[in-house]
């Protein structure tokens, strides 16, 4: 239990809210648990499909019942820098279950989605659904009932989140995340976001821009800013999904292959069939969720886990909030400055001492729960190391240096960069939202200032082309949210917001969308539930209303008596234009079914 009573309450509390559905939730994933293997159930007919393409050893040990036989969940494609690199994880996979005695085989692929790619474009529509599209193909998948054991190929944005909803539904099985690792640093972030804002303001070509872009975003591996997929990769490790000290190991490199084969021999010595079962539905539970959010406040980690966090907790039968959330924050300190919370990037963080110096730093004050269980064993403690190569080649692992390695990058517990963490909830007369703050100055925490009321993205950055977005406003864009059009990111919008506040104007931005991890400096009340199309009073706000945004306080409200804002008619808008076009058409039940986005944004839970 963590040593800290402000943490040991909100964990009590969460364990408590949730009592009935875990129960419930526990009782099935023992009911699936089987001493195994799991195909025994199936007929000769089912079994001779299910190993058709196998080698004859491999098929003389699948047909026995001594073999746990490792399912692999892959989300490879070219289109995602960071998971280009699990073109030849399988290969690797394999014959590592065959070094362990065991058998490995794909039981089949997700799609995955680059919020980099369809970012502003009519595809990021579809991204926030993609993430339980996942949780269904990871489940279509594993459905074949073959597996003892499961290996999740997975990064970015959605992904990691749609195979943790399907690693908890399968419950019964161990589950273990395998990263492909970071892109080596190229353009730093701040430089190419200064080349962006040049050009929004016509200072500079598209060649100029198209060069700074592609200098930043140059190879193999994840982006290398601290977005929703770095923070992907930090709650897989400090909620013990992965092996130790494995997230930020570059592709490509003899430590990123042993550390793979390494990860599929711990999850075959992991199922039923062995001595140290963890089923991934036992693992997780509500002291590795609370973990999960700890980690994401001391790391300043993306708004977009105040959704996807929620939703994956809901599938494990806990029930998270976003009170719990708010609250965790006024009790962690910010301990790393990663863009675009400060000016490093992701490998410069983990050269710094990376999760493991994290989750040392935070064990000092009892800040972590410790008693954990993690796919490496019992207690978060044997996190708080480095991984590396011993001369065989296999991974060796030391403790994290006493000392970080750049103090302006990763700082300690006696000395943080703020004293509460980076997410905080908004309430108020508009409904309820979030807030990253550890990207904002605190000059910039509260905003009034009069509403300029958009329907989309376009009509913003329009605006500023036609120069009227002049003086202090706060940008009203609604009709963002999950049942409206599938709750985008709106982070396009950063670029035109970071120019004007650069020029001293008082900006904010309030919507029932989403934005990047990535994004950062301009003060965003986001998540705004309920939403536009569900007629929440952010339906209501008409241009030139003031405005308060107060982060230090916690509020989002329209300043005007209760009563006229109460009786005013919520508008509806138009949406037939995103109805239509690049698979859209395809996600209307979706659309209709999508659940507020303080319960995730899900049309699952
Ligand atoms: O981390 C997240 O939440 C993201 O979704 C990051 C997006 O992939 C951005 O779109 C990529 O950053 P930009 O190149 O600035 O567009
Ligand atoms: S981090 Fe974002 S932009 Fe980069 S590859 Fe992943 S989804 Fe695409």
């Amino acid at each position: 239990m963590a040593a800290d009573k402000k943490i040991a309450a909100i964990t009590a509390r969460l364990v408590e809210r949730s009592k009935p559905s875990r129960e419930a939730y526990l009782g099935r994933v023992r009911e699936a648990a089987t001493k195994g293997p799991h195909r025994s159930v199936l007929s000769c007919g089912n079994l001779a499909h299910g190993f058709a393409v196998c080698s004859p050893s491999e098929k003389g040990m699948l047909a026995g019942d001594r073999v746990p036989n490792l399912g692999i969940i892959t989300a490879y494609n070219d289109m995602l820098s960071a998971h280009q690199p699990y073109e030849t994880y399988p290969a690797l996979i394999r014959e590592a279950a065959r070094e362990a005695g065991g058998v490995a085989q794909v039981a089949g692929g997700v799609p995955a989605m680059c919020d980099g790619v369809t970012q502003g474009q009519p595809g990021m529509e579809l991204s926030l659904f993609s993430r339980d599209l996942i949780a269904m193909a990871a489940g279509v998948g594993l459905s074949h009932n073959m597996f003892d054991s499961v290996v999740y190929l997975g990064v970015c944005d959605k992904i990691v989140p749609g195979l943790a909803i399907a690693a908890l539904t399968f419950g019964h099985l161990p589950a273990v995340f395998v990263p492909a690792g970071p892109m080596t640093s190229g353009l730093p972030n701040d430089e190419k976001a200064r080349v962006r804002q040049l050009f929004a303001e016509g200072k500079v070509g598209r060649d100029a821009l198209l060069e700074a872009e592609s200098k930043s975003y140059h190879g193999p591996g994840t982006c290398t800013f601290y977005g929703t997929a770095n923070s992907n990769q930090m709650l897989m490790e400090i909620m013990g999904f992965h092996m130790p000290g494995s997230s930020f190991i570059n592709p490509g490199t003899p430590l990123r292959d042993a550390l793979t084969k390494e990860a599929a021999k711990r999850a075959l010595a992991i199922t039923a069939m062995g001595n140290e079962f963890t089923p991934a539905g036992e693992m997780i539970d509500e002291r590795s969720v609370v973990n999960g959010v700890i980690g994401l406040h001391a790391t300043g980690g993306s708004t977009n886990h105040t959704l996807h966090l929620v939703a994956i907790a809901r599938a494990a039968g806990i029930h998270l909030t976003w009170q719990d959330i708010s609250d965790l924050s006024d009790a962690i300190p910010l301990l790393a400055r990663v863009y675009p919370n400060g000016l490093a990037d992701v490998n410069h963080f983990n050269a710094a001492g990376g999760i493991g110096f994290l989750i040392r730093e935070l064990l000092k004050q009892g800040l972590l729960h410790d008693d954990v269980r993690t796919v490496f064993g019992q207690g978060l403690s044997a996190y708080t190391v480095e991984a590396g190569l011993g001369e065989n080649g296999a991974v060796v692992r030391k403790p994290v240096p006493a000392q970080s390695g750049d103090a302006k990058v990763l700082s300690t517990i006696e000395a943080p960069f703020q004293a509460s963490g980076g997410l905080k909830m908004l309430k108020g007369n508009i409904g309820t939202g979030v807030i990253k703050i550890s990207a904002v100055k605190p000059e910039r925490h509260v905003i009034e200032a009069p509403a300029k009321v958009f329907h989309d993205q376009a009509g913003l950055n329009n605006a500023f082309k036609n120069g009227e977005l002049t003086g202090d406003f706060i940008a009203v864009v609604r009709f963002q949210g999950p049942k409206a059009n599938g709750m985008p990111e709106l982070h396009k919008l950063t670029t035109v917001l970071g120019i004007l506040q650069d020029r001293g104007q008082r900006v904010a931005l309030l919507t029932d969308g989403r934005m990047s991890g990535a994004s950062g400096k301009v003060p965003a009340a986001i998540h705004v539930t309920p939403e536009a199309k569900d007629g929440g009073a952010i339906a209501k706000i008409r241009d030139g209303d003031m405005i308060r945004l107060d982060a230090t306080k916690g509020t989002i409200d329209v300043l005007m008596d209760a009563d006229i804002f109460d009786a005013r008619i919520a508008i509806e808008a138009d949406l037939s234009d995103n109805e239509y076009g690049m698979g859209r058409e395809l996600f209307a039940i979706f659309r209709q079914n999508a659940g507020a986005a303080d319960q995730g944004g899900s049309v699952l839970f």
